[in-house]
């Protein structure tokens, strides 16, 4: 997710809208959908983990986002790979 909130945004309304972005991502953490997310150094933007049912529940938590609107979002969708000792039986 890269983040670009406009120049011309009202300070408090900026700040307040980081607010309720960061109280919504947590609460999904908590919840075990957004299972990590990581800062990529020097840009207003992150890498983050879902674990989510489809694609229909990923939509709906990405267009909830308080900034969604300011900015863009690449999806790649990731599956177990047959390798990883986490998913030897
Ligand atoms: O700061 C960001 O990367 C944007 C956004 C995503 C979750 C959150 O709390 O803020």
């Amino acid at each position: 997710m890269d983040v670009a909130i406009p120049d011309d945004v009202d300070p408090a309304v900026r700040a307040e809208t980081i607010a309720i972005e960061k109280a919504y991502s947590q609460e999904l953490q908590r919840g075990g959908e957004w299972v990590h997310i990581w800062r990529i150094v020097g840009q207003y933007s992150n890498i983050s983990i879902f674990d989510v049912a489809d694609n229909e529940r990923l939509h709906e938590i990405l267009w909830g986002l308080p900034l969604f609107k300011w900015m863009t979002v690449e999806i790649t969708p990731l599956a177990g790979h047959p390798s990883d000792i986490a998913l030897d039986g």
